[in-house]
């Protein structure tokens, strides 16, 4: 049986008389890729923030690996096994791929102010940036500036910045913005290596990915979830194609 660690239940989030979430429940699967989809303005950043710990929902209730994380901080759900990758930028682009990934990895188990302590000092992060890259495919470009790393490369960066934790669940926030085919096709391959051992969420605006990465997709349209199923029930469901997909 699938293994759910990230439960959301009846999240809901207010900005005044605005509900920019209301009432959505979402699971995400060990082995799984669950996107959400959804017109600008449907709530997908906001529940992805909710769900990764930047502020607390307005109403609902949260689940990591089983336990109640509603009120958890964002560091205590990175500790507890939650990656989140962000739209901007994250990386540090006058600093090597590695210490990229080093100082992502150094920052859940060290204290912030010995986080420019030597590299070599620190074994756990050292190995666990080091399985990163491996896992994200960048160690051909372990020792380049980040900031001379192509925009694609870029973007496995920062997934590999989140795995440098050593997650169990992936939340990913428009990892395939800016790409062009090729670079998509191999961000795909990355996600489709990692879903055997992640549950990942997938927030995305590209549907071509989306329907070929995706094993369920929730769609939302304004702050409620109008749809959630397998691609192919998605791409059949008459209130998706009236509100959202135009006939995709
Ligand atoms: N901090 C905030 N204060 C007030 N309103 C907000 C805040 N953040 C988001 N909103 C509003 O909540 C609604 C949902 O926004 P959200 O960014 O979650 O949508 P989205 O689906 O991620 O859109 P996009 O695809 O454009 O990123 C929008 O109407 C937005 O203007």
């Amino acid at each position: 049986m699938a293994e759910t660690l990230l439960r959301g239940s009846d999240i809901t989030q207010r900005w005044g008389g605005l509900v920019a979430v209301n009432a959505v429940s979402i699971e995400l699967e060990r082995g799984s890729v669950h996107a959400v989809i959804g017109t600008n303005g449907a709530g997908k950043s906001t529940l992805i923030n909710i769900l990764s710990g930047e502020f607390p929902p307005t109403e609902g209730k949260i689940e990591l690996l089983g336990q109640e994380a509603t009120h958890w901080s964002q560091a205590k759900r990175a500790r507890q096994g939650l990656g989140r990758s962000y739209q901007r930028n994250t990386i540090f682009p006058d600093f090597t791929v590695f210490e990229n990934c080093r100082l992502a990895a150094q920052a859940q188990v060290q204290r912030p102010w010995v986080w420019w302590n030597n590299a070599q000092k620190c074994k756990h992060s050292v190995t666990a940036a080091n399985h990163a890259l491996e896992l994200a495919g960048l160690m051909s470009v372990k020792e380049r500036f980040a900031g001379l790393l192509s925009h694609g490369q870029k973007r496995q960066l920062e997934i590999a910045m989140c795995l440098a934790i050593q997650p169990k669940v992936l939340l990913l926030d428009e990892p395939l913005a800016g790409m062009g085919a090729e670079e998509t096709d191999r961000m795909l391959e990355l996600l489709a290596s990692l879903k055997r051992d992640h549950a990942i969420l997938l927030v995305e605006h590209d549907m071509d990915a989306v329907f070929r990465i995706a094993d369920r997709i929730t769609v939302m349209v304004n702050g409620s979830v109008i749809a959630s199923d397998t691609p192919d029930q998605i791409r059949v469901n008459a209130d998706v194609q009236t509100a959202y997909l135009g006939g995709h």
